[in-house]
């Protein structure tokens, strides 16, 4: 069994139980269709849609952590499963006129699934409210999990680069410059030697984290590469750009935490401020966040 499904096993378990019931007394009560009365279309079209809705149970269980929205979900698909698979089985047995029950079941089944489902889209719908809410400063609008960062939880460069592209166009409009941060850590392939590669990723990780919750919901911040962050601060000018930069620099050189060993990290990061003037060509902002990685690499911490 996937890990991902591990947690979920008993409500696995319960499903394969009712399925398996069900199509024994079903099996048991019944006669099977011979091979020439079966209407195949009709058949495939009801198996195939009650494993497609197995599929859609597996996947939303295998992604979410047990909870009231992951129980509704379950409940409602697996409930619209029987249904439907009830509904197929149908179409392999005769059962005699006297056996009512599967007449209610299939569609008491399905109406059940359904308002389950709908109940927990409902609260997966306010649960994703509060994940965006959490997630500002690490996405703008647009989510795209294929450029996700597999070490520090936030974009990658070139999902920077297009938001970077379409905020500025925004800003143009509305005349407001932007200002670009970059963020570097200093010495930080010492911090490897000393404490392993595994240390450093966490290192890269918690600097990730600080720098995203340092910043104002409107900003940005993705992982540009190694050591080497990019923020994005629309309607910013120079003043401000400057300060926030520093405040970023303070608050990972105020909290660098501890090894695993429990040995205490020093970190110093240094940042450099690039501006985008309000009527600057979108296009153009590529050059500028290559221009402040260099302008940032060029500077010397004491
Ligand atoms: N742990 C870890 N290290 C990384 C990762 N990506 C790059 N690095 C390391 O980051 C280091 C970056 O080296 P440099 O660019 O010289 O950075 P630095 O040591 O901070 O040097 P200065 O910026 O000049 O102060 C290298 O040792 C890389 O091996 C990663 O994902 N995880």
């Amino acid at each position: 069994m996937s890990m991902h499904l591990k947690p979920h096993r008993s409500s696995l378990v319960l499903l394969l139980i009712i399925t398996l019931s069900i199509t024994a007394a079903i099996w048991f009560t019944g006669t099977p269709k011979p091979v020439a009365a079966l209407h195949r279309n009709d058949l495939f079209a009801e198996g195939a849609s009650a494993a497609l809705v197995l599929c859609w149970y597996l996947l939303v269980l295998a992604a979410r952590p047990r909870g009231r929205v992951t129980t509704l979900l379950g409940v409602g698909l697996g409930s619209l499963f029987v249904g439907m698979w009830t509904d197929a089985l149908d179409e392999l047995v005769t059962l005699p006129a006297t056996t009512g029950w599967t007449d209610w079941l299939e569609p008491s089944a399905s109406l059940l699934g359904l308002l389950t489902i709908t109940a927990g889209i409902y609260l997966w719908h306010r649960e994703q409210l509060a994940l965006n809410h959490l997630l500002r400063t690490r996405e703008s609008g647009v989510r795209d999990h294929f450029q996700l960062d597999g070490l520090v939880p936030m974009h990658r460069a070139a999902y920077f680069r297009e938001q970077a592209v379409d905020l500025v166009a925004q800003q143009r409009r509305a005349g407001a410059p932007c200002a670009l941060i970059a963020v570097d850590m200093v010495g930080f392939h010492a911090i490897n030697a000393r404490h392993g590669f595994d240390e450093g990723d966490r290192v890269l990780n918690r600097v990730g984290q600080l720098l995203a919750l340092n910043l104002r919901p409107t900003d940005l911040v993705c992982r540009d590469a190694g050591d080497r962050f990019s923020v994005l601060l629309p309607a910013t000018d120079q003043a401000m750009g400057e300060a926030l930069a520093a405040e970023l620099r303070e608050a990972i050189e105020a909290t660098p935490g501890y090894t695993a060993a429990g040995e205490r990290l020093s970190l110093q990061v240094r940042t450099a401020v690039h501006m985008v003037p309000a009527g600057n060509d979108s296009a153009s902002i590529v050059n500028a966040i290559a221009a402040m990685h260099r302008r940032s690499a060029a500077t010397i911490r004491p």
